[in-house]
């Protein structure tokens, strides 16, 4: 038995959710490129779960479960108010999302008309405790959801309780649906493998959160714009990538285990980065970020992934900084829920194998002996 470090190349599953075939990425077989051009977030969460674009009707009928199912319980809210002042925000979401499950009657239920529910609630829920998250640390009230409107927009309006412009919800929605599911990336796969124990769909995407914190994967796109920030300006760009490079510190927001001739997502992000840099009257962010991209891809043949210019797009749309992998959260679980039910569809334990490299054939030595 030899092991593949980090499984690379290795096929884990079958999956008819999303696609990487020659760097194309389809979800259900469509263009990412297509998607992002023409569809809503919503169109993508109903193409990711029933496997087929909605019609009028049954885009409304989703909108309408969304937004009927996106109050929180008082009880999660309450318990928001009891974390420790600057916790850390996915580690605040992965504990909120953990405790919904304990104020669902039906968590435990394993049908699929009750798993289809719950990834309905879990998908109107997670906008709701983020934002709830940001003003609660600030020291303001929740905001309730407003009925009927977009995913997109009740996230901003339930952060700021202004409504927001529409320009401001164009851009995020375009973000959620690059984000909606990515095959077998890390969260999935951690995802998929809760659930196929059995356990139950909130433990599925809470093992999601977790894996999807770590900066070398969603929590990438707030260490770019730390990195941003710790640079400050575009004259300071050449000399701190070059040294970064030389001591061989990876740079955030590039790279891929799948992707070697780019991330097809990048482009629509740069895009949006440039537009909403141009409209804010500050394209700092953006200059340096091409000027970063030009250095590492020059030097390392490097190029973005999805988290490198995602991170100016959110500073433009006046993001916090530290809430841009929960927003990755929230737009992932779309994809996370899709598969964890074609995961229940089809189940068998996920339990691989290790290659053995520790000692072998030691002796058991007693206690007094040692
Ligand atoms: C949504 C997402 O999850 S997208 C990914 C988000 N993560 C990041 O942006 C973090 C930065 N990137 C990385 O750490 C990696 O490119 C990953 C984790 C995305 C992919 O990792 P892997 O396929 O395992 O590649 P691995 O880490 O083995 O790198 C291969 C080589 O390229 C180098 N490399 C990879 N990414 C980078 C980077 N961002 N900056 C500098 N060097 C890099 C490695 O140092 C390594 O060099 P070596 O062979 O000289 O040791
Ligand atoms: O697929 C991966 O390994 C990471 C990624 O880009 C994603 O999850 O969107």
């Amino acid at each position: 038995m030899t092991a593949t470090k980090g499984l690379e190349g290795i096929v884990a599953t079958t999956s008819s959710i999303s696609s990487i075939i020659d760097g194309v990425l389809t979800y259900r077989g469509i263009n990412i490129d297509d998607l992002a051009e023409n569809a809503t977030f919503e169109e993508v969460v109903y193409l990711l779960w029933y496997g087929k674009l909605p019609n009028r009707s049954e885009l409304a009928g989703l909108i309408k479960d969304l937004s009927d199912n996106a109050s929180v319980p008082a009880e999660v809210l309450n318990q928001i108010k009891l974390y420790p002042q600057n916790v850390n925000t996915m580690a605040a979401l992965r504990t909120a999302v953990s405790s919904l499950a304990l104020y669902d009657a039906e968590a435990g239920d394993m049908t699929p008309e009750s798993n289809l529910r719950k990834a309905i609630k879990l998908q109107a829920q997670l906008p709701t405790l983020v934002a709830a998250f940001d003003r609660i640390r600030k020291g303001l009230e929740p905001i309730a959801p407003k009925a009927g409107a977009s995913l997109a927009e009740n996230f901003l309006f339930m952060l700021t309780g202004k409504d927001p412009e529409k320009i401001a919800i164009q851009a995020l929605d375009k973000a959620l649906v690059l984000h909606a599911d990515h095959e077998l990336n890390a969260s999935t796969f951690a995802a998929r493998v809760t659930v196929a124990t059995l356990s139950d769909i909130y433990s599925g995407v809470t093992s999601a959160i977790g894996a999807l914190k770590g900066p070398l994967h969603g929590g990438a796109n707030e260490a770019v714009m730390a990195m941003l920030e710790e640079i400050g300006t575009a004259d300071n760009v050449t000399s701190y990538i070059h040294d970064k490079l030389e001591n061989k510190v990876k740079i955030m927001g590039f790279g891929h285990r799948v992707y070697k001739n780019g991330d097809p997502r990048a482009k629509h992000l740069q895009k949006m980065s440039q537009e909403l840099g141009k409209l804010t009257g500050n394209m700092n962010w953006y200059d340096m970020s091409i000027q970063i991209e030009e250095i590492v891809t020059g030097q390392k043949g490097l190029k973005p992934n999805v988290d490198f210019y995602s991170a100016s797009v959110y500073t433009s749309l006046e993001i916090p900084r530290d809430l841009f992998t929960p927003i990755f959260a929230i737009s992932r679980t779309s994809g996370w829920t899709a598969h964890i039910l074609e995961q229940y569809e089809n189940n068998r334990l996920i339990r691989p194998r290790a290659e053995y490299t520790g000692p072998s054939h030691q002796a058991y030595v007693p206690i007094d002996n040692r």
